[in-house]
């Protein structure tokens, strides 16, 4: 999931933008007459009992963390201020937060300690480490650390399956999730979806090429993540007439939601939330904007489901099934979802899958147009399990061994998220490495360190789908047989829509090559491999490719 690695601390982050209130206005020659002696003398014991405050509230947070942490013996890491932690070294170190911790890495070695404000930070960044922290020790650091303000609301107070501590409720959340939605037969089940959204997204490139100044160029992310957006949309609510516009719609509130949840300064520093209150009423303005624009999907899906009964709805409106059909029989102890929860549980599906899976298209695509045999390889396969006569499916796309190694390839290289979703210790007293891990702390996995580690992978920083081809080396991407590229995660808290992201990926490339041959934009003859972190890890430069399109039957 795209917007579950940690964040970097970045500018957009308020740091360097002073709330309005706090603006100190130059004081006036009024302020020093004698007649405002009086307003003066407030202002100044209002000042004078501000700082005191101020200092009361450091000491008593260096008291309760030197408390808190008395006895354990914490990972190594940079000294940091009081209260403030690290904080301001991450936030003022100019560096993109990925880039600060491999520095770390390199000083205080695989497992160190960050301390932002009030939350530790724990980050682990080596195959050993990993498989003690996921597999070996898995059950005691399975669960999920507090969440700020801003992301309870959104997750309707830990009320989704990524972000619910690790106990009954994560439980029937997740196997209704998997079981619902992303198990091997229901994922076959949902083939029309696919199917729907790849010819949409086959007609937007279409005409996107055919409107632009050369006649074949095409923007790759954005329609990747369009079409991604339009299958997970499909399964989430089975409503099959919605227009492109309304489409549009929906992705931009999503979006916007993904904005709001970005970490602020007082979600390490608590005590400065009513500074940020502006941004606060933002945070409830578009999570209101979320309700009402999916809710009326999921009334009119009750409508439907109410409508027909017990037999199946019309199929040019509505599909037989969706997760929400599964969310909405779900009794959790008992509890039936409410409104917003349900709102709360489709959107984590459709946000889940989207960028993730878009990211590693746009990688793909670079790395085809960047390499003709690779293309080439790809095509032939394509031509020898269906031809063009007619769509690729993912039925063909499961029998082609080069391109499944080409996908794992770009999993290791490319990881869609460089941090796993943060963990925590389901309880104190929880060791790694010999260190203390307290239950408190956010336990970070750094995946990248791990697929380019020499010690694991043969020319590591190369990229060689053959290497996953029969006799070369082997991808367990779940973990289990070993830690090596663990781009989904690995133990109790995998991702459960790894089938499901790689059957897109794979999809998804397949019919690209289908339809197109692909080539290099005279705008970016040597393409740019270095990457940025925006809600996942893309291309620093976004790809822009140019594309013929191949005769076919279909
Ligand atoms: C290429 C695509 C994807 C990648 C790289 C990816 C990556 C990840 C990672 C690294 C985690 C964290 C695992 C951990 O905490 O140890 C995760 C969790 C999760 N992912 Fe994905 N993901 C992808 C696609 C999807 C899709 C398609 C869905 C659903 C439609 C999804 C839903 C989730 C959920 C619900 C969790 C939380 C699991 C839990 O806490 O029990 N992901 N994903």
């Amino acid at each position: 999931m795209p917007t579950h690695d940690l964040p970097p601390i970045s500018s957009s982050t308020c740091i360097h933008r002073r709330a309005p209130h706090m603006s100190m206005q130059p004081p006036t020659r009024a302020t020093f007459s004698g007649a405002m002696m009086p307003a003066a003398s407030l202002i100044s014991l209002a000042f004078t009992a501000a700082v005191a405050t101020a200092l009361l509230a450091v000491a008593v947070a260096v008291v309760r963390y030197k408390r808190k942490y008395s006895g354990l013996r914490l990972p190594p890491g940079p000294p940091g201020w009081p209260v403030a932690g690290n904080l301001f070294q991450v936030a003022f170190s100019g560096k993109p937060f990925i880039h600060y911790i491999r520095d770390l890495r390199r000083e205080y070695g695989p497992i160190l300690t960050l301390r932002m404000g009030v939350r530790t930070l724990v980050v682990i960044s080596n195959a050993e480490l990993v498989h003690e922290a996921l597999v070996e020790k898995g059950q005691e650091f399975a669960s999920r650390p507090a969440e700020n303000t801003t992301r309870n609301i959104f997750s309707s107070n830990k009320f989704t399956v990524n972000s619910a501590v690790y106990g009954a409720e994560w439980r029937s959340l997740r196997r209704n999730m998997v079981s619902g939605m992303l198990s091997t037969a229901r994922l076959r089940e949902f083939r029309p979806a696919r199917l729907r959204a790849m010819d949409r997204f086959v007609s937007r490139m279409r005409a996107e090429a055919a409107a632009s100044a050369d006649g074949a160029s095409v923007w790759v992310l954005r329609n990747a993540r369009f079409a991604v957006f339009c299958i997970l949309l499909d399964m989430t609510f089975g409503l099959l007439d919605l227009d492109e516009e309304h489409i549009v719609h929906i992705d931009a509130v999503m979006k916007r939601v993904l904005l709001a949840v970005g970490v602020r300064m007082d979600d390490y520093l608590p005590f400065l939330r009513p500074l940020f209150w502006r941004q606060q009423r933002r945070v409830l303005a578009v999570r209101r904007e979320q309700v009402d624009t999916l809710l009326p999907l999921i009334d009119r899906r009750r409508a439907i489901l109410r409508d027909v009964r017990s037999s199946l709805p019309d199929p040019n409106v509505a599909a037989p099934f969706s997760y929400l059909d599964s969310v909405l029989d779900l009794r959790i102890e008992g509890h039936v979802c409410t409104d917003d929860e349900l709102v709360t549980l489709c959107a984590e599906l459709i946000n889940g899958g989207t960028d993730t899976t878009a990211t590693a298209i746009e990688w793909a695509m670079a790395r085809i147009v960047d390499n003709p045999s690779i293309q080439a390889r790809i095509h032939e396969e394509i031509m020898q399990q269906v031809g063009d006569a007619r769509p690729i499916d993912d039925k063909d796309t499961d029998n082609m061994p080069y391109l499944q190694a080409f996908v794992k390839e770009l999993l290791r290289k490319h990881p869609p998220t460089y941090f796993s979703l943060t963990h925590a210790a389901v309880k104190p007293g929880s060791k790694l490495a010999g260190y203390d891990v307290p239950a408190d702390a956010n336990l970070d996995i750094f995946l990248p360190t791990i697929s380019e580690d020499p010690k694991l992978w043969e020319r590591p920083t190369e990229f060689d789908p053959d290497r996953f081809l029969t006799g070369g080396e082997t991808a367990d991407m779940t973990g289990s047989a070993g830690i090596r590229m663990i781009p989904f995660g690995a133990g109790r808290r995998i991702c459960p829509g790894l089938a499901m992201g790689t059957t897109h990926i794979a999809l998804m490339v397949a019919r690209m090559l289908q339809e197109f041959e692909w080539r290099a934009h005279p705008s970016q003859p040597a393409l740019d491999f270095k990457d940025k972190v925006e809600f996942t890890v893309v291309m620093n430069q976004p790809l822009l490719a140019m594309v013929k399109p191949r005769k076919i039957a279909f």
